[in-house]
């Protein structure tokens, strides 16, 4: 069984006056017939590090760690090793705001008649149709062009593009975007359905609702760090990390509060934790960075847990 071990990943930009830490210290990993939801505000650093993962960052970017996915690390393969063995064929990507990623004068079925054909040698090309019907389109949904696609119908689209060549594991970074109550109904049984049939599924969200739904772990981020993981009902009803309880605590359906302040600025991030300014349980001991520490499969990186 193939699965993903990242250890210790960590992606630093350098700008010309400072330089951003977007992921620190990531550990996690992923097996088939498995969902991790990464959960957390915008700019943690989730899309990232699913670029990371890909071999998708900007040349500004570096990168230190590890991210097997069986023999092979991600992060030191060359671009030609990820095309032509991972990007598409083991992990499928189904980018944030997809209508972005198709060709506007192509229709759904060439792009993804033309993604099979990349992926898959005549003999053993699945239909265009079928790969389709896995993500929730009918066949005359194919022949539509990207402007007449809505956002679910687009959404499925780049589902069906990222499932072409079959892969084990799916990225889908803010899949729910944009998507009203029907369509992320639809999304989350879709996704269920892909964890069902083996497939890995590592779920970047905002969307604490969708995650708790779909995911059976999740993984709230904060700053670039993972500051708690564990089985999603605990994580989202029994939060132990401040923010992660903040995060449950702005809910519409729960207290509606949010969390006072501001989310760091990632050039300039405290030695401690980076959480402390915002936290209601800081104590003097945050002044050094808490380890994240597992118990009975939940993880928490906090001093003063709830
Ligand atoms: N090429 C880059 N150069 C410098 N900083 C970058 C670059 N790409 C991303 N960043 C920074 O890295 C941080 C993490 O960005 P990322 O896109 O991973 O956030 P995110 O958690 O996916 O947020 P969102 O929920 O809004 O998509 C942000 O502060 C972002 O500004
Ligand atoms: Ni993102």
């Amino acid at each position: 069984m193939v699965t993903l071990t990242v250890e210790e990943l960590s992606v630093r930009f350098t700008l010309p006056d400072a330089v951003v830490a977007a992921v620190s210290d990531v550990s996690f990993s992923l097996v088939p017939g498995e969902c991790l939801a990464l959960v957390g505000e915008s700019g943690c650093g989730k899309s990232v590090l699913a670029s990371a993962l890909l071999g998708f960052l900007p040349g500004n970017a570096e990168v230190a760690g590890r991210a097997m996915l069986g023999p092979l690390d991600l992060l030191t393969a060359t671009d030609d090793v990820l095309s032509r063995e991972v990007r598409g064929r083991q992990i499928g990507l189904v980018p944030q705001s997809p209508a972005a990623h198709l060709t506007p004068v192509r229709t759904a079925r060439s792009q993804l008649e033309e993604a099979l054909r990349h992926l898959h040698p005549a003999e053993s090309r699945p239909a265009a149709d079928f790969v389709a019907a896995r993500a929730g389109l009918s066949p005359a949904d194919l022949d539509l062009y990207p402007h007449q696609l809505s956002g679910g119908m687009a959404q499925r689209v780049a589902t069906a593009l990222a499932l072409a060549g079959d892969p084990w594991l799916i990225i889908a970074d803010e899949p729910t975007t944009g998507l009203d109550r029907a369509l992320v109904d639809a999304l989350v049984a879709e996704l269920r359905l892909l964890v069902a049939d083996g497939r890995a599924v590592l779920l970047i969200t905002h969307d604490l609702a969708a995650a708790r739904r779909v995911a059976d772990r999740i993984a709230v981020m904060y700053a670039g760090r993972l500051i708690e993981v564990g089985p999603g009902a605990e994580v989202l009803d029994a939060p132990r990390h401040p923010y992660a309880r903040g995060l449950v605590d702005a809910l519409p359906d729960r207290a509606f509060t949010p969390i006072r302040g501001l989310p760091p600025v990632l050039t300039e991030l405290p030695p401690g934790c980076a959480f402390s300014p915002r936290c209601d349980r800081v104590a003097e001991e945050c002044a050094d960075r808490p380890p994240l520490t597992e118990d009975h499969g939940h993880a928490v990186a906090c001093h003063n847990p709830c």
